[in-house]
């Protein structure tokens, strides 16, 4: 992205608090200015008391009293506009970050569900919290800053060239080295910042590494591979702050130095010199020089954070107007119901944005209303891609998908959910208590049908074994529920849930027979008389489906019933003679570990 689109980026996003921030930057200019305001007056005294003449300020004679009450009234308006602009600069942030989070959340709950799974919750909170957050201290802190640092050096430059040219010259060439110095300083700063961000978050992500496959780690590794990881980021990360550091320190202290006070009112003192020696000197020039000059170069020191807290808020703006440019799912304006449950593939193609190829070409099928429909075929085919265009986590690239001759796309999305339930293998609990993660399937639901839910799903017994019963907390910090426990908790949400199509993630990953034997039943109680579409890893659990379809490459390669298709011998032949193969390899290792421990 361009520097002048990121500008607009970061102003654009800003435009629903553009009058405050105008307001917030107009108070802190007219404190800048009530300021060198009152030490051009102060200057005006000194010279007349040294001088032992009246004061004169633009025809107006002012005694000692009338000096004070200005000095004061011109002390308090700098004081107020600076307090206001704090107060309205920080309503403004507080006003951005409430319409960026409202707007941000509204429309993540309109994005396709599959956007949000391939992103990442965790990125998309970064996006709502923290960028939001950097906004906020952007528009509450920089842009009153902003202002003045702009303002006030102006207003000085101006004042001194009225007042006496060669001055300001003078004031104007410690101030322009000092900017030069700090220039050299910020020079590679954006590409040095970029690094260095890069390594902050590669240490991020080693340290969550370590920590999820730590379970790994403690079985196959001794620690050097994970470990070795975590350390390189950490040393990568210390060698580019230490670059960054040794780059820049040297013009940033310096530049610090020049525009300390000290250098400015050197150089006003060496031209005071020289003018009394070679020219002619007004005291009043030299008194308001002296009080001036530094405001001028004081002004550029908040630049440097200043210029990193736009660079780093210019970026925010961009990740939010990213989220926020993600097209929507299309909502019918007029929403057809669905009333009848059989599903119909139609011409369908599918691809992943930022993903080249097609993970889905040209689909075609049916299932009738209350048959079971197996999807198979080898790891990467097209199964889930197509069992998630069901519930829409997805809109298809072309074609279209047909609930009842409607097309999905044509019902409220509310419909659409009271017609499919999606029960996955990675089964999500809230932090709440297990009746309230079953109950949330329908709210509407009274505890004797929660009940019976739970019993279908085989896990009522178990719930009652827990100290709390029902009341025991799920989720992370909650019960330690085994894998096998969790989904038939969720297989007990979607029984509760009682849709009429049910699109089902066959689950592979617990395979101790009592879990198993458990899940087949709370699966079978769940599937009764409904639609059913499974993604089947076991083949044996889908001998008996009214219709397989079998995946290859994106594309369908068979559909049909399982004698068929092994007559037919293609790709689910082969895959079912690997599947026999591998099941008899089970059963005579078992034998052979029966024979050993026979002998
Ligand atoms: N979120 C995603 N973004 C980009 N590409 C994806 C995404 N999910 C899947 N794919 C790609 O789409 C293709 C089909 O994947 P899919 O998960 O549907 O296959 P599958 O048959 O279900 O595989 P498996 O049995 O291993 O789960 C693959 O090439 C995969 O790499």
């Amino acid at each position: 992205m361009k520097k002048e689109e990121q500008k607009q980026g970061l102003w654009a996003i800003m435009s629903p608090v553009k009058f405050k921030i105008r307001m917030a930057m107009l108070l802190a200019s007219i404190g800048a200015i009530s300021l060198i305001l009152s030490l051009l007056l102060l200057s005006f005294a000194l010279t007349n008391i040294l001088q032992n003449t009246p004061l004169v300020v633009f025809g107006f004679e002012l005694n000692l009293v009338n000096t004070i009450l200005l000095l004061a009234l011109l002390t308090i308006i700098a004081f107020l506009s600076r307090f206001g602009a704090f107060a309205v600069s920080h309503l403004g942030a507080f006003h951005l970050e409430q319409i960026l989070r409202t707007k941000l959340s509204l429309h993540l709950a309109k994005l396709p569900l599959g956007y949000i799974i391939s992103n990442g919750s965790g990125a998309l909170k970064k996006v709502v919290q923290d960028d939001v957050k950097t906004l906020h201290a952007f528009v509450a802190d920089s842009t009153p800053m902003i202002a003045k640092s702009i303002v006030a050096p102006i207003t000085t430059l101006i004042i001194l060239l009225v007042i006496d040219y060669r001055f300001a010259l003078a004031t104007l060439s410690v101030f322009i080295l000092g900017w030069i110095t700090m220039a050299v300083a910020m020079k590679d700063s954006k590409s040095l910042r970029i690094k260095y961000e890069q390594s902050q978050s590669n240490i991020n992500r080693a340290v969550i590494e370590f920590a999820q496959a730590m379970p790994v780690v403690r079985t196959f590794d001794d620690g050097t591979t994970s470990f070795k990881r975590y350390n390189d980021a950490l040393i990568e990360f210390k060698n580019n702050l230490h670059h960054w550091m040794s780059v820049s320190a040297f013009s940033a202290k310096l530049g610090m130095i020049i525009l300390s006070p000290l250098p400015t009112l050197l150089a006003v003192i060496i031209t005071a010199i020289f003018l009394l020696n070679f020219s002619s000197l007004e005291l009043f020039a030299f008194i308001s020089a002296l009080f001036l000059s530094t405001g001028m170069a004081d002004a550029m020191m908040p630049l440097m954070w200043l210029n990193n807290h736009i660079k780093k808020s210019q970026t925010s703006a961009l990740k939010i107007q990213e989220v926020l440019s993600v097209k929507a799912l299309e909502i019918a304006k007029e929403p057809k119901t669905i009333n009848s449950f059989d599903i119909e593939f139609k011409n369908v193609s599918f691809k992943y944005d930022n993903v080249e190829n097609y993970a889905l070409k040209d689909i075609n099928f049916k299932v009738s209303s209350g048959s079971v429909t197996a999807l198979v075929g080898p790891s990467g085919a097209g199964k889930s891609t197509v069992a998630k265009l069901i519930p829409r986590f997805w809109d298809v690239s072309s074609g279209a998908i047909k609930i009842g001759s409607i097309d999905i796309k044509e019902v409220s999305s509310e419909n659409l959910m009271d017609t499919v339930s999606f029960v996955f293998q990675d089964t999500f609990l809230f932090q709440d208590t297990i009746y309230n993660n079953i109950k949330m399937a329908n709210t509407n639901a009274t505890d004797e049908e929660i009940i019976n839910a739970s019993k279908a799903a085989q896990i009522h017994d178990f719930i009652l074994s827990l100290p709390d019963g029902y009341e025991t907390l799920a989720g992370d910090r909650g019960a330690n529920l085994s894998g096998g426990q969790k989904q038939r908790i969720t297989i007990a949400r979607a029984i509760l849930r009682n849709t009429p199509i049910i699109v089902l993630d066959e689950a592979t990953a617990f395979a101790d027979p009592e879990n198993e034997e458990e899940i087949v039943k709370a699966l079978a109680n769940l599937t009764v008389n409904k639609t059913v579409i499974m993604i089947a890893h076991r083949l044996s659990t889908i001998k008996d489906s009214e219709q397989i379809v079998v995946f290859d490459e994106g594309k369908i390669s068979e559909i049909g019933k399982h004698e068929d298709l092994l007559n037919t011998k293609g790709v689910y032949s082969k895959l079912w003679s690997n599947y026999e193969k591998a099941s008899s390899w089970n059963l005579e290792k078992i034998e052979d570990k029966k024979g050993e421990n026979n002998e």
